[in-house]
């Protein structure tokens, strides 16, 4: 490709020797993995500086950098403001806009955020569309999956992912936006066409300087909406009435408004509302009317999760009659509220809660209906947000009945010293068992009959990352095998 028609989009650049005419086979942003035609792009990260590795990248055939500063070098340099933007430009430009050709819909918020993406996804492919899902379990493209290590990857794989939806006629394309990836520029070559919040409580403070800049990363979805190539169709902000935070939210997009709510007067709202063991209940009230809805999903924290898709789907004219149907039909998404059964008197529960307003929120659906002992294991993830760790202590120490600490992803952390964080206000009532699957073997050990056992923080995860490796471990998988050797041995 004509290295012009890559800087096409980029407002800004110069350039330290003549480009005309000069052809890329790819783009890279890794020195490691750069290949012999490639255009390199110096990203300044975290722990590295791209610009350090421009020489190491020419080395393996780069044939021009894109930069932010002057580099020494054989090959042309583009000077730009900010590689960040102009990676995630160039990557569009590269896979020739394929945003511009998807219906777009992304959604932000601390947490419900996969949750509402696999429900939009339903109601899309229950209306006929084919669709592609960017996020924390997966990458979905039509009926194939790729697995990812981000929920919103990087800028090139994103525009990567796009492309191969365009190559199987996907339609709609639904995405998990972190605000790491706000932050970072990740999404900023993506025309968004309906951009969903779903809440905004704590989580990431280690990466985020403070609440107002965690806040800010998330707004960017919506201060950005409409900036896109594609100005002509319109543009939508889906927003959670009931959040403290939608309010300054509103003030940041342009874009036309459609809300959300239970407790807020919202465009969309449930009444009536009825939780039960078995699921809830209510009535959706939208602009274009109103249905009975009778679901499988658990919590009040799911009907927020119905009514963000469903505000989705009424502004894609998908029939009330088919939001009906997907929310009564819908199973769940994997490790979200998952119950697993091998017959015992007592429920298990696998849930991805990994934050102090997800575990309360699934601890208060289940203490409503727990006839026994609410039991719950859960660590908190290493190289991540410290302080989270003693409000999630509290919160279990609040809703639950028994509680037991143990290892979630320690990464390169002590597993004693986060254990330590997470009991720092707390002196009893509760044990410690470092090794997971002991931890979750002691639990359903010592469940009686009515009692119910969650164990929170890695839901559909398939793996555990201590000192930085990765070995196979599945919550659901050991409280399975748990069970049937209980059941075998009784
Ligand atoms: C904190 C964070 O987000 N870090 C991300 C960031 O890393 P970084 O800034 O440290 O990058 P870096 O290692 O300093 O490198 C800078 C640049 O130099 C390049 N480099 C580096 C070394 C080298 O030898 N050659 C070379 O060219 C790198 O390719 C990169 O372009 O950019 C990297 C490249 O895109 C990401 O892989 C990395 O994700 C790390 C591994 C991570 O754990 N991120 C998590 C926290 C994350 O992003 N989470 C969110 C939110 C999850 C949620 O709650 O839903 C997510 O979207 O997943
Ligand atoms: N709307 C909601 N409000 C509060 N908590 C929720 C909501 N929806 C789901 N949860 C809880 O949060 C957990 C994570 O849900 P989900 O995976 O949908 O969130 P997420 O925003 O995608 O998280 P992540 O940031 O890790 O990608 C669930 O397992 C559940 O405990
Ligand atoms: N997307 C979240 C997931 C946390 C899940 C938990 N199991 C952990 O490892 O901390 C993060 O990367 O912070
Ligand atoms: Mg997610």
């Amino acid at each position: 490709m004509n290295i012009e028609a890559l800087l096409e989009h980029i407002r800004f650049y110069r350039t330290t020797s003549s480009i005309r005419s000069l052809k890329v086979e790819g783009i890279s942003m890794d020195s490691r993995v750069t290949s012999p035609g490639d255009l390199f792009i110096c990203i300044r990260g975290i722990k590295a500086d791209g610009h350090r590795f421009a020489s190491q990248a020419v080395a393996r055939g780069a044939v021009a950098i894109v930069a932010e500063e002057m580099i020494q070098t054989k090959v042309p340099v583009i000077l730009v403001n900010d590689t960040s933007r102009a990676l995630a430009m160039i990557a569009s430009a590269f896979y020739r806009f394929p945003t511009n050709k998807l219906q777009l819909i992304g959604i932000t918020g601390t947490n419900g955020k996969t949750s509402v993406s696999y429900l939009v996804d339903e109601l899309f492919r229950l209306n006929k569309s084919k669709t592609g899902i960017i996020g924390t379990i997966q990458v979905k493209i039509a009926d194939e999956t790729i697995p990812i290590r981000h929920t919103t990857p990087d800028a090139l794989h994103l525009q990567g992912y796009f492309s191969q939806m365009i190559g199987k006629q996907v339609d709609t394309a639904i995405m998990e936006v972190s605000s790491h990836a706000l932050d970072q520029g990740r999404v900023y070559g993506c025309d968004f066409d309906v951009a969903v919040f779903t809440n905004l409580t704590r989580d990431h403070l280690d990466y985020h300087d403070n609440f107002d800049d965690y806040f800010r990363a998330k707004s960017l979805l919506f201060s950005q909406l409409g900036n896109g190539y594609n100005r002509e169709r319109s543009k939508y902000a889906v927003v959670n009435r009931d959040c403290p935070y939608s309010k300054k939210l509103i003030q940041s997009t342009s874009q036309t408004l459609l809300t959300y709510g239970i407790e807020q007067q919202a465009d969309v709202m449930a009444h009536q509302i009825i939780c039960l063991e078995t699921g809830t209940s209510f009535q959706l009230e939208t602009p274009v009317g109103k249905i009975e809805v009778h679901s499988p999903l658990m919590g009040r924290f799911s009907i927020y999760n119905m009514l963000a898709a469903a505000s989705v789907a009424v502004l894609y004219d998908i029939p009330l009659s088919i939001i009906r149907d997907c929310f009564e039909q819908t199973s769940g998404v994997r490790g979200r509220f998952e119950p697993v059964k091998q017959g015992q008197d007592f429920g298990v529960v696998v849930d991805y809660a990994h934050t102090p307003d997800s575990l309360k929120n699934v601890l208060k659906t289940i203490k409503q209906f727990c006839q026994g002992k609410v039991r719950v294991v859960f660590g908190c993830g290493g190289d991540r947000d410290r302080k989270k760790r003693p409000m999630m202590a509290d919160v279990a120490m609040q809703w639950a009945d028994h509680i037991i600490f143990t290892m979630d992803n320690p990464r390169t952390e002590d597993p004693e010293q986060i254990f330590l964080d997470m009991s720092a206000h707390i002196e009893a009532g509760y044990e410690w068992i470092p090794d997971r699957k002991k931890a979750i073997k002691h639990a359903i050990m010592e469940a009686e009959k009515g009692d119910m056992v969650l164990i929170a923080g890695k839901g559909h995860e398939t793996y555990q990352e201590i000192n930085g490796v990765r070995t196979h471990f599945d919550d659901r998988e050991v409280a399975r095998e748990i069970l049937k050797s209980v059941k075998e041995n009784s």
